[in-house]
């Protein structure tokens, strides 16, 4: 009984300790996991480090036995020759030490930081659309840069810094009292011992400096990214003025922030020298007072010297470690808290067991009610149909009605609750992600094109570049002559360096792309209203005759575009306002037939 009530104590207390060291990890120090693969090298180059600092020790040591020799009258050419045989020898073991610590210390930055880099921007990939739409893409941007720079910095030079400072110091000072005396070596340390104190209050200080002074670079890497793209709006609404206005605001608010580490940094160093200013003092009274006595001798005297001058750069050192190593405390809390996110959408653990592999496209809602936060309001409400397979169903609605946000369920991009949408009668939160993805061909609204070749955006998350295959579906989207007509055919790049695309060109360059994935389940995202009337008829054609069998969900404004489909779902607010198909709509008499009495009429005015 008691065996039983220790194991179980035993065990319960182990638990709480895995649990704590998984806490610790996860949620204090991230930066710990990173440089602990990296101990060996870390080790490795503090050792190096160490053996460089022991070696420097000599060169005093030899320069005061070459000046006691000269002065005593001791020494002879040869002995010269040989004490500086003796300086080259270790100067060639600090060169290639020197080499060593910096290719250990250095490459282990470097690699902590390609491997956060890396894992950040896994993790910001699997985060889900409710995280982008909180947060601003400048910040993000901030984070691989400077943030990820101050890291380095921390876990490199900050790391060899502060070591060299431990071991050089406690050498030196090791030195000085064996080698020369130790009442001068006390007293000469004295003031040195203000700067551990300084540095505390200093590291303090300085990290929530740093903290406001990344925020302030977050917030203007974002001005000018949102400026910069969009230019357009900013030069249509002759906002350059307003623009550069802000901009000024966000770079004097950076300023004064960088101002005040450059304050604290200011009034650190000098103090630094006025400390250091009274151990060379201490030295030159007591440790000159000495050599008259003949207590030490010359030759140790000014090796003393070169001692002290040889702890002035720990010191330095100690301050720019602190600095170096607030900063990357700052970031490291800032790129935590981006670890920290977890995704909303994701596969659940059962999900793997599903052995889904394929889906035919058989989509159903069941009194699908849907709201984006819980803070706001639902934007659909009880939606309840069914899509068979190889059917085409149009959603058509006001701005606003929900239409994009049914396309963003079925593409999982938010989370419906369970058993709302099934498809092949089976709950989408139990599809595999990829799987899901993979099946759907989705043209989004925004119809954003890469900065790359017209080839490689259309043919971008298809298994094969095939040229045959790429004009093929850009044939299907009627973009092919397009295309064809651009100086470098389909190797032209798009966007920033390359042509700029009509609306209307982007749009077909957008659905070729998502023709050229020939997926069970098409949606296509109001894709078509920047192509003429001509253009429209032509591509819905290609549609009906090469996606037989597959289905199709046109979200459209334009009855032109959407009359042909199987069942059309009107929108109205979130809810089903109507549904059926072009003729049972037109003799239901209600917001469908007026909408297509209105753009009829429309039409004839225009023929007019
Ligand atoms: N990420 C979001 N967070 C909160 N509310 C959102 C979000 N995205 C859209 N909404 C709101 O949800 C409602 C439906 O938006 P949705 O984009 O689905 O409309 P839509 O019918 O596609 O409109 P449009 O025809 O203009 O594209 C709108 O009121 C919109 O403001």
């Amino acid at each position: 009984m008691l065996d039983n009530i220790r194991t179980f104590y035993q065990l319960r207390i182990k638990t709480i300790k895995l649990g704590r060291r998984e806490l610790y990890l996860k949620e204090k120090n991230i930066i710990f996991l990173y440089l602990n693969k990296y101990k060996w090298k870390y080790l490795l180059g503090i050792i190096t480090l160490f053996i460089v600092d022991f070696m420097n020790l000599y060169i005093p040591q030899f320069t005061g036995e070459i000046t006691d020799g000269l002065k005593d009258k001791t020494m002879d050419i040869t002995g010269v020759i040989q004490g500086i045989i003796k300086i080259l020898l270790v100067g060639l073991v600090l060169a290639l030490g020197r080499f060593g610590w910096r290719y250990f210390i250095f490459g282990s930055a470097r690699g902590i930081e390609y491997e956060l880099r890396n894992d950040m921007f896994a993790h910001l990939e699997k985060l889900s659309m409710g995280y982008y739409n909180k947060n601003k893409t400048g910040d993000l941007m901030a984070h691989f840069t400077n943030d990820l720079n101050a890291i380095r910095m921390s876990a490199g030079p900050a790391v060899i810094t502060s070591f060299d400072a431990i071991i050089m110091t406690f050498m030196v000072l090791t030195k000085m009292i064996l080698y020369v005396n130790i009442r001068l070596t006390l007293l000469a340390v004295i003031p040195l011992l203000f700067i551990a104190i300084g540095g505390v209050y200093y590291g303090r200080s300085a990290e929530k400096r740093f903290t406001a002074k990344q925020k302030a670079f977050s917030d203007l890497t974002d001005q000018v990214q949102e400026s910069i793209s969009g230019i357009r709006v900013v030069k249509a609404f002759v906002q350059e003025r307003e623009e550069l206005k802000a901009f000024a605001r966000a770079n004097q608010e950076n300023k004064d922030k960088n101002m005040k580490v450059v304050k604290l940094q200011a009034t650190i160093m000098p103090l630094l020298d006025i400390v250091i200013g009274l151990s060379g003092l201490i030295t030159l009274l007591y440790g000159g007072y000495l050599t008259i006595t003949g207590t030490i001798t010359l030759g140790r005297f000014i090796a003393f010297n070169q001692y002290i001058n040889m702890l002035v750069w720990p010191m330095i050192a100690a301050g720019d470690s602190v600095t170096f190593f607030s900063q990357g405390m700052a970031s490291i809390k800032r790129i935590q808290n981006i670890f920290r996110q977890q995704p909303d959408v994701f596969d659940e653990p059962d999900v793997t067991d599903q052995k889904i592999n394929h889906l035919d496209g058989e989509i159903e809602f069941n009194h699908l009610n849907f709201r984006f936060t819980t803070e706001t309001p639902e934007v659909l409400k009880g939606i309840n149909l069914k899509v068979d397979k190889g059917s085409t169903l149009a959603i058509l609605g006001r701005t606003g009605s929900g239409k994009t946000a049914m396309a963003n369920l079925l593409l999982r991009l938010y989370n419906a609750e369970p058993g709302m949408i099934t498809i092949d009668g089976v709950d989408i939160r139990k599809i595999p992600l990829k799987v899901l993805r993979e099946n759907i061909a989705y043209v989004p609204q925004d119809n954003f094109l890469f900065s790359d070749t017209l080839k490689n955006n259309i043919a971008f998350g298809a298994s094969t570049k095939d040229i045959e295959i790429v004009q093929e579906a850009a044939r299907e989207a009627c973009i092919h002559d397009n295309i064809m007509d651009f100086p470098g055919n389909y190797e032209t790049l798009v966007g920033e360096r390359g042509v700029t695309l009509s609306g209307g060109q982007k749009q077909r360059s957008s659905i070729a792309r998502a023709l050229m994935k020939d997926a069970p389940i098409l949606i296509l995202d109001d894709s078509l209203s920047a192509v003429d009337t001509n253009t429209e008829e032509q591509i819905l054609k290609n549609l009906n005759n090469n996606r037989k069998g597959k289905t199709t969900i046109i979200i459209a404004h334009r009855i032109s575009t959407i009359q042909n489909a199987d069942k059309i779902l009107v929108l109205e607010e979130g809810r089903m306002a109507e549904y059926g198909t072009h003729e049972e709509l037109l003799n239901k008499q209600g917001i469908y037939s007026k909408m297509y009495e209105k753009q009829q009429l429309e039409k004839q005015l225009e023929a007019v």
